[in-house]
């Protein structure tokens, strides 16, 4: 059985959400945003500006006062909670598993509700225990306090996958995990990303792992109002206002180097570099680049395509690609 996509992506359409709570606090004033079919939009934003609240009313855990949530043109705030929660896979910071049950078990919790046959699901709980490096042999009969923080964090996310959700939402998922590990969750997810290519939606503080994972990144303000909505790459290079630039802060030039890609056409002459000099591959980024030549102490790297070197990048010409990249870079 092949454990990636069977159903397809969704879309996301918020139209006007809204969310008042009980006691008058108005979490959510008026949010739109158009998320595309298997694309990952990142909310970020303040504490307490509605981050989570929007999440969890996509999936109904919190009832919207007003507006639509329209997941692949059906309306989500009119169908059944129970069945559409089916459909959506939620992975959470403190990831939830039921302490009594195995990993095999939890992982199984939505494929049980669903009625699938006994095999179908120690199939499917077993390919996706091994997707996200937890092999079924190993880890399916332990129970969550016999594993790592990273390893339950894994355990959440194939849970969330179990039923082939159309949508994901992940609020805050890698928090909990140290950085060193937060690092390797974050590699992971990108490259289950590539195989299991779900709409998503995630909530994070964090702006680096915004940037790392998201498709695009919906900046908010208090009450969710949205104040940006772009690519990490044009976020970066046109903050669209004051408090988007004070919200990114004074790395962004560094943060820039990330997301911009090493300019094939702006290449030197490989012979330039000189010999000995540091090798990153073309598809790398400028962050790379510069990496490589602050670990060798050297002011330029050779441009490999495979084994084949097409040029030479220097120090001079990353600062020149990122000045060309920014006026290059659509408005948002
Ligand atoms: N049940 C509730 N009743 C009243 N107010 C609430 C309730 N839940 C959340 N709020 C308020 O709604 C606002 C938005 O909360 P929410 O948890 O969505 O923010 P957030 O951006 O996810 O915050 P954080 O980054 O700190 O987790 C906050 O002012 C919060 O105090």
């Amino acid at each position: 059985m092949d454990v990636t996509a069977k159903h397809d992506a969704a879309p996301i359409t918020l139209d006007r959400l809204r969310k008042v709570y009980p006691d008058g606090t108005v979490a959510v004033e008026e949010l739109s945003l158009e998320i595309g079919s298997g694309e990952v939009t990142v909310l970020i934003g303040p504490s307490g500006c509605g981050k989570s609240t929007v999440l969890r009313m996509v999936n109904r855990l919190i009832e919207p006062s007003g507006g639509r949530i329209l997941i692949d043109g059906s309306d989500a705030t009119t169908a059944d909670p129970n069945e559409l929660r089916r459909t959506i896979g939620y992975v959470i910071q403190s990831v939830g598993l039921f302490p009594h049950q195995t990993v095999r078990a939890n992982v199984g919790t939505v494929p049980r509700m669903l009625g699938w046959e006994k095999r179908r699901i120690t199939e499917r709980t077993d390919e996706l225990l091994e997707l996200v490096g937890l092999p079924a042999g190993q880890y399916a009969k332990r129970y969550p306090h016999e594993l790592s923080g990273g390893q339950r964090q894994r355990v959440g996310f194939a849970r969330a996958l179990a039923a082939d959700p159309r949508v994901l939402l992940m609020d805050e998922p890698f928090s909990a995990v140290d950085p060193i590990n937060r690092g390797r969750l974050q590699d992971e997810f990108l490259r289950l990303r590539e195989a299991v290519r779900k709409t998503t939606i995630l909530v994070t503080h964090d702006l680096q792992e915004a940037i790392k994972l998201g498709d695009r990144i919906a900046v908010l303000s208090d009450h969710a109002q949205l104040q940006q909505y772009a690519t990490p790459a044009e976020l970066l290079a046109r903050p669209g206002n004051t408090f988007v630039e004070r919200f990114i802060g004074e790395d962004r030039g560094i943060m820039r180097l990330s997301v911009t890609p090493i300019p094939a056409d702006g290449l030197r002459p490989a012979a330039e570099a000189g010999d000995g000099a540091p090798v990153v591959s073309s598809g790398a980024t400028l962050r790379e680049a510069f990496g490589a030549m602050l670990a060798a102490g050297r002011g330029a790297v050779v441009v490999r395509d495979g084994d084949t070197p097409i040029g030479a990048l220097t120090a001079a010409d990353v600062q020149v690609a990122l000045a060309s990249a920014a006026v290059d870079t659509p408005a948002a």
